[in-house]
């Protein structure tokens, strides 16, 4: 979209050095001691936020990408402060904490990995430099006979490990630290005398340390890896049927939409190309400065935020277009009793960050009630979910559902969309599903989640009280 003001010739996306220059800012107000050169580029970032609010409207497009003098503001920043404050932004714990819980991280590759030793150069060869980190890092606390396979297995990448460290905050600093542990981890003299002295059984054998898992629990596993060669339901051969349509919407008519089923019973549908580059960099834009970490206890290693419908034109857009596409009401409503859905959930998973197997619904897999929740009580449970991709992510990441064979590579702009409940109002565990651990990379999605309440005549009804 055109954007008055905005330098063409400049080498970056001024765009992106803006976004850089709001984390920067926000890192320094909460974790360096002040610095001259600090205190001048919050003061000067500070100008940048003022302008913008007394702007209002879109403020990154108009107030400040559109504003000479802001961008003038922006590169004296960039060019004579920044230099030296990039240590100290790189040093700060806040930078750290983007590499999330490494333990965590760790687990999950390792339980991928667990699931079939014959995998172990597939999930290693793509990335797991990060993981040698991660297990050196774990290796002294907790973990010593998860995290001893991995820093064994996998000579070949610790010559990559440094240059793929997907977790771009790591300092310097802590990256020398980390070889420096690295070092001794081929000497065989080294390694026994570590086993030696932590005195762990598990620690001497450190294939068998890994449990291996249940065949019917690597299902999930499998699919993250996008092994589909273990799959009960087979994938019909023959062209995919892909529409392109409005889906019966007035609305798209004009603007029609690809789709294409990813499995008929129970009815899952993929939209690639449903968002633009444009929309795509709204609401990583948007969301970005306000992200926290999922307080979901144990196995969510990622960061998220709820954007409300009025956050920006273009979420409300998007959720109409959602609703016309999937023919579910999702508005939000001021009380919670009148929504149809929840604002839209923008998740962000570093290196590693993953969701394990869930259910989308609150309280309905229990038994088949609101059984109380206060979430389900008043609009109902999440009927039916659709997700977002925003960006491709360069390995793993995938979403899996374990229970219908099903998994989706991410792509930037590709929506799916799947009903949580059959249309008898019970809970379908065939849908079922965990983001996959992100092996390389980043990640983001968007989640709308459609209420059960106020779409209770926008669904078919079937004639089969099974469904
Ligand atoms: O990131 C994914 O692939 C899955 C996200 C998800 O399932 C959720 O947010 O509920
Ligand atoms: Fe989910």
């Amino acid at each position: 979209s055109p954007v008055s003001g905005e330098l063409h010739s400049f080498p970056y996306h001024l765009r992106d050095v803006f976004l850089f220059d709001k984390e920067v800012a926000g890192i320094l107000r909460h974790i360096v001691p002040p610095t001259p050169e600090s205190e001048r580029y919050l003061e000067s970032y500070a100008g940048t936020i003022l302008d913008a609010m007394t702007a209002g409207g879109d403020v990154l497009d108009e107030a400040i990408l559109g504003n000479p003098l802001q961008v003038f503001a922006l590169i004296k920043r960039m060019v004579l402060y920044w230099p030296r404050l990039k240590d100290a932004v790189y040093n700060t714990t806040k930078a750290k904490e983007r590499c999330h819980d490494k333990t965590e991280n760790c687990d999950a590759w390792i339980r991928e990995r667990g699931c079939d030793a014959q995998h172990v150069d597939t999930i290693c060869s793509y990335s797991c430099g990060f993981c040698q980190v991660e297990g050196l890092y774990s290796t002294v606390p907790t973990y010593p006979a998860r995290t001893y396979p991995w820093a064994t297995s996998e000579p070949r990448t610790l010559a990559r490990w440094d240059e793929r460290l997907a977790c771009g905050f790591i300092t310097t600093g802590s990256l020398q630290t980390v070889s420096d542990h690295c070092k001794p981890k081929h000497d065989l003299n080294w390694r026994e005398d570590f086993a030696w002295r932590r005195d762990d059984n598990q620690f001497r054998s450190p294939l068998s340390a890994v449990p291996r898992q249940k065949p019917e629990s690597c299902v999930y596993s499998d699919l993250c890896r996008g092994d589909t060669s273990k799959l009960r339901k087979r994938i019909p051969s023959g062209a995919p049927q892909c529409h392109v349509s409005s889906r019966g919407s007035p609305l798209l008519v004009l603007q029609p939409v690809q789709w294409e089923h990813l499995s008929h019973d129970p009815e899952m549908v993929i939209f690639p190309n449903f968002l633009s580059d444009e929309e795509i960099r709204i609401i990583i834009y948007i969301s970005r400065g306000h992200m926290t970490k999922d307080p979901g206890s144990g196995g969510r290693q990622s960061h998220q935020v709820f954007l409300a419908n009025t956050s920006h034109p273009s979420i409300l857009r998007l959720s109409r277009r959602i609703e016309a596409v999937t023919g579910l009401f999702a508005h939000e409503e001021a009380t919670e009793k009148e929504a149809a859905g929840d604002p839209l959930k923008v998740r962000y998973y570093g290196t590693g960050g993953h969701l394990n197997p869930h259910v989308d619904v609150f309280a309905k897999h229990l038994n088949s009630t609101c059984d109380g929740n206060p979430f389900c009580s008043l609009s109902g449970d999440r009927m039916a979910t659709f997700m977002l991709y925003l960006n491709d992510v360069e390995a793993g990441g995938n979403t899996a559902f374990y229970n219908n064979d099903v998994a989706i590579t991410p792509k930037a702009g590709t929506g799916v969309f799947w009903y949580n409940l059959k249309r008898n109002g019970e809970y379908d565990r065939r849908m079922d599903h965990g983001g996959c651990p992100v092996l390389l990379g980043s990640k983001w999605v968007a989640v709308k989640w459609m209420r059960e309440n106020l779409n209770f005549l926008r669904r078919p009804c079937s004639t089969n009280p099974e469904e």
